[in-house]
């Protein structure tokens, strides 16, 4: 992890040159002491040569598999999310051979990028946890580094600027006594709540960092994390069945003061506490000031570009425009994938990145739905998606010390969780200027939306809603924080559930699994394997859910059992129809 701020001496020298050229911005880190971090060369560099060993495996993969027919993988992984990524390279550093087959253009799915009139714009995600140089959360950080990978970071002292009703105004600031002090303040008669609250989570966090984190569906892994950390890991099997608003309320009685930890757990889950596994609430909400958010120079999308690099670099391979239709079974048994052009590709193992409902709907469609699909579609349904502004605005239009991620709520606690209810606002120019021409910011706005909103309608009156819904979205945030915005705007492209569904392959566009109702924790979340022999699943709809830190552990404990499987790893076979038995029947809990 190249995270400038530490060595400014280092990052000074490297980049003095492009000092002198650092834009005008409202960069409220100010470019005296920050300014170095920009690097748009190197970052330049890395796109490059993406682009060019991307073009080489495409051709290398046509020549060897002839048409697709011949060679036998180790694993197939359908889709280039940050979870099919993390799960492709990680089986690839223990010598699999793995190809992963991507539907569109680039990876990344929703930690893509996309490039429009000088502006490099993150597809979704933005507030990275789990990307610092510290500890054993780091996931994205080790999953990079795996493959030689490492990426130059900005660090953002403010995770995320809560504006909210009553004019509550929360800033979450990288340190923690920072943030506490200034929640305290606000409730000042709630302070050992709020100590309370946020010590049980840091508790969870501090059992959570003291693991070695793999495969919790491989049993001599995780009996041997019992053995060497008791402790830890019975505070995590006490709360795993628990949510974080329930805890809460064992602290805190303002009922301003939970709602707020409803905002707190709804970014990051789009449900309430009462609905959010205490043991994610922890992660986040300790990790931002643990390892603290960290940007990437370049934008989000040079994680998924370094890890395909680094794939390649391993021997293994990723083919773009490679949109997997159905997947094929032997005798019951995965064994391979047909694509839509009909070419064939067949491995050991098939690793699903698609969510699981297309997944057990569309690549197995014909299949009767396994018992354990039929029970996690009853504990959860599909999260609504998202209405997406990627706009380029007139600098001037950002009051100076803006920060980078902004949630807003207006008037009244009650539409937190409704359709276009809250409005998230990420500004990645704040801390990276160069994603934008010289004197422009980026907004990315975006706001919960169902597809059913966005159906049965002609072009044109599709066009005229999504240019009226952002147009009312737009004027809110002008009135909220911004005045003047509307008339400041340079670019703009709306996105709805449609789009989401369309280039991510994703069902109505979902953001992923939402409890039905009240979960018990994440007692009910599937791991990775499947009712299927040779099928796995990883990513958003697995164990522990959505968020790019937690794909990513989906990724690495998804490597972890397939290598057990395939031979790369200690297996016991006894055990394992234990602890599976065992898992299986703890969902049944839920
Ligand atoms: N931190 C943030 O700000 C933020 C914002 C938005 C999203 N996210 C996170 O990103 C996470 C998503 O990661 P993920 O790994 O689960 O998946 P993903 O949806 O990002 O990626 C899936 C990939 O699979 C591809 N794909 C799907 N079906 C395919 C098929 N049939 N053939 C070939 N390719 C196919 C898609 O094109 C896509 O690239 C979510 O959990 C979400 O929380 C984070
Ligand atoms: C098995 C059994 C039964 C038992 C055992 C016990 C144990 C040992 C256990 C263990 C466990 C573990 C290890 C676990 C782990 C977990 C984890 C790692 C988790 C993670 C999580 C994470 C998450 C959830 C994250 C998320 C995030 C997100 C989603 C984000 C988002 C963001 C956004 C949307 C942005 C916002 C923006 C603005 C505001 C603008």
């Amino acid at each position: 992890m190249n995270l400038c701020l530490r060595n400014p001496v280092t990052c000074a020298d490297r980049s003095s040159s492009l000092f002198s050229a650092l834009k005008t911005s409202n960069n409220k880190l100010g470019t005296s002491k920050f300014g170095f971090l920009k690097n748009p060369k190197k970052n330049h560099v890395v796109a490059v040569r993406s682009v060019s060993s991307t073009a080489v495996v495409e051709e290398r993969t046509k020549r060897e598999s002839g048409g697709g027919e011949s060679k036998v993988y180790d694993a197939i992984v359908i889709g280039s999310g940050i979870g099919g990524l993390v799960a492709a390279t990680q089986l690839a550093v223990k010598e699999a051979k793995v190809l992963v087959l991507e539907k569109y253009l680039i990876p990344g799915g929703s930690s893509g990028y996309y490039e429009r009139d000088g502006y490099t714009f993150d597809v979704g995600s933005s507030v990275m946890f789990g990307f610092s140089d510290k500890g054993n959360l780091n996931l994205i950080t080790q999953a990079l580094k795996a493959v030689g990978r490492e990426m130059e970071v900005i660090p953002d002292p403010t995770t995320v600027h809560f504006h909210l009703p009553s004019d509550l105004s929360v800033q979450v600031h990288r340190e923690y006594d920072e943030f506490v002090n200034e929640l305290i303040s606000k409730f000042p008669h709630e302070k050992e709540g709020i100590l309370g609250f946020y010590g049980v989570c840091w508790k969870i966090f501090n059992s959570l960092n003291s693991l070695e984190l793999k495969s919790l569906e491989e049993p001599i892994y995780l009996f041997g994390q019992f053995f060497q950390k008791p402790l830890e890991c019975l505070t995590l099997a006490y709360y795993l069945p628990q949510n974080a608003g329930d805890i809460a309320r064992k602290y805190i009685k303002d009922p301003q003061l939970l709602s707020f930890i409803d905002a707190e757990c709804f970014i990051v889950s789009t449900v309430n506490a009462l609905q959010t596994p205490m043991i994610n609430a922890s992660m986040v909400l300790c990790d931002r000031h643990y390892g603290g958010i960290n940007y990437p120079v370049g934008g989000v999308g040079g994680i998924a570009k370094s890890l395909a690099d680094g794939l390649v670099d391993q021997g293994s391979e990723i083919l773009y425009k490679a949109n997997v239709k159905s997947i094929i079974l032997d005798d019951g048994k995965a064994v391979g994938v047909r694509l839509a052009d009909g070419r064939e590709f067949f491995a050991k193992t098939i690793i699903s990145n698609a969510t699981r409902w297309d997944t057990f709907g569309k690549l197995l469609k014909g299949e009767k739905l396994p018992k354990e699909e039929e029970n996690f579609q009853k504990v959860y349904v599909k999260a609504p998606s998202f209405l997406s502004i990627h706009m380029g605005v007139k600098a001037e239009v950002l009051p100076p010390d803006t920060d980078c991620h902004h949630f807003v709520l207006e008037d009244d606690w009650k539409n937190l969780e409704e359709p276009y209810g809250s409005i998230f606002l990420s500004i990645p120019t704040i801390l990276d200027p160069y994603l934008a021409p010289d004197g422009r910011h980026i907004l990315h706005i975006f706001t919960t939306s169902s597809i059913e909103d966005w159906e049965g309608l002609t072009p044109k009156e599709y066009e005229a809603k999504k240019e009226e819904v952002a147009a009312g979205i737009i004027q809110r945030l002008e009135k909220k924080l911004f005045p003047g915005l509307s008339s400041s705007i340079t670019f703009k492209e709306v996105g709805t559930p449609r789009t989401h569904r369309r280039y991510l392959a994703r069902d109505k566009g979902t953001y992923g699994p939402m409890p039905r109702g009240t979960p018990k924790g994440l007692l009910g979340m599937p791991f990775n394997t499947t009712a299927i022999d040779g099928l796995y699943c990883v990513g958003d709809s697995c164990f522990p859910g959505q968020g790019v830190i937690a794909v990513a552990f989906s990724g690495v404990m998804c490597a972890h059992r397939v290598a057990a499987d395939i031979g790369l790893e200690r297996k016991s076979k006894v055990l394992d129809a234990g602890l599976l038995g065992l898992l299986g029947w703890l969902r049944t809990l839920a």
